[in-house]
């Protein structure tokens, strides 16, 4: 399950005190494998199966996504899962938000300059010769995306500057991905989320799993966290597409199905454990 003694110490941490425990797991490449239509993802069902086993046997699992809470609850298909009575969604990198025990979203208003920075985009597209650029709205931020394009990586590089220059006009920000540039507010981050969640449950161990750039600031979190005293365990969904996180981990696993793995074995030694003391 683990890579080395000090992964399996914290680890063993999480396996001593799981109800002190709060998982956090991002969405695209880690709940979901990637694919090229966002609209077409969905959450790899044997990893939903293992999140609900582990419900209730951890403090909290919540899913720490980009995507807008609706969208993640949808694709994940999360609502009415058994064991997942009380899973969060923070999307949007945490600016919305949805409680599975009440079923409420928490959305707040977009803010005013998306509307007018969007406009601005086919344009530029065209006259960066990236008219076919897929643009995904999603409210309070826009996202265009490389992926179904003859070459990915080039129409990354050609679309990077020219994007960032127009996010900075418009005071926001771009978050570079797995072949997407993301423009959106600045202020917060899934670093500033999962510090949150963790303060309103008052947990003590500290799960994230995730696989990309918009990944690394809650790393991070987990980071510090340690050093004020919390315990923390760090998983890389790796992929040949992002080596970002994988050197920070102390679990590296392949991907979504790599993923569902360990959070399956994850719930067998929580559930043996639980048998064990009853
Ligand atoms: O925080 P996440 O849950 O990882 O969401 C980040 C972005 O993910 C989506 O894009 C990624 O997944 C797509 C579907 O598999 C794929 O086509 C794309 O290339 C990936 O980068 C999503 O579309 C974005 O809105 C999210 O910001």
């Amino acid at each position: 399950m683990t890579s080395g003694p000090r992964a399996r110490s914290r680890l063993d941490a999480v396996l001593e005190h799981p109800g002190q425990t709060l998982i956090g797991i991002d969405f695209d490449g880690t709940l979901a494998p990637i694919v090229p239509d966002p609209d077409h993802a969905h959450a790899e069902p044997r990893a939903v199966a293992a999140l609900a086993r582990l419900g209730p046997l951890l403090g909290t699992v919540a899913v720490v996504t980009g995507r807008p809470a609706q969208t993640a609850v949808r694709l994940g298909g999360f609502r009415g899962v058994a064991g997942l009575e009380h899973l969060v969604v923070l999307g949007q990198y945490g600016v919305e938000r949805w409680d599975a025990a009440t079923d409420e979203f928490v959305i707040p208003p977009e803010p005013d300059q998306v509307a007018d920075l969007e406009a601005e985009i086919p344009p530029l597209l065209d006259r960066l010769g990236q008219g076919a650029a897929r643009v995904e709205h999603k409210g309070r931020a826009v996202v265009v995306h490389t992926r179904q394009l003859p070459d990915p990586d080039a129409s990354f590089d050609t679309l990077s500057g020219p994007l960032t220059a127009l996010a900075e006009r418009h005071a926001m920000v771009v978050e570079p991905g797995k072949n997407v540039l993301e423009i959106r507010s600045p202020g917060i981050d899934k670093g500033v989320a999962l510090r949150a969640i963790v303060a309103e449950r008052g947990a003590r161990q500290v799960v994230f799993v995730g696989d990309d750039l918009g990944d690394l600031p809650a790393f991070r979190v987990v980071d510090q966290l340690r050093t004020e005293g919390l315990g923390g365990l760090l998983v890389c969904s790796a992929s040949h597409e992002e080596d970002a996180l994988s050197g920070l981990a102390d679990v590296v696993v392949q991907g979504p199905d790599g993923v569902a793995t360990w959070l399956e074995e994850l719930a067998d030694e929580l559930e043996a454990r639980a048998a064990r003391a009853s």
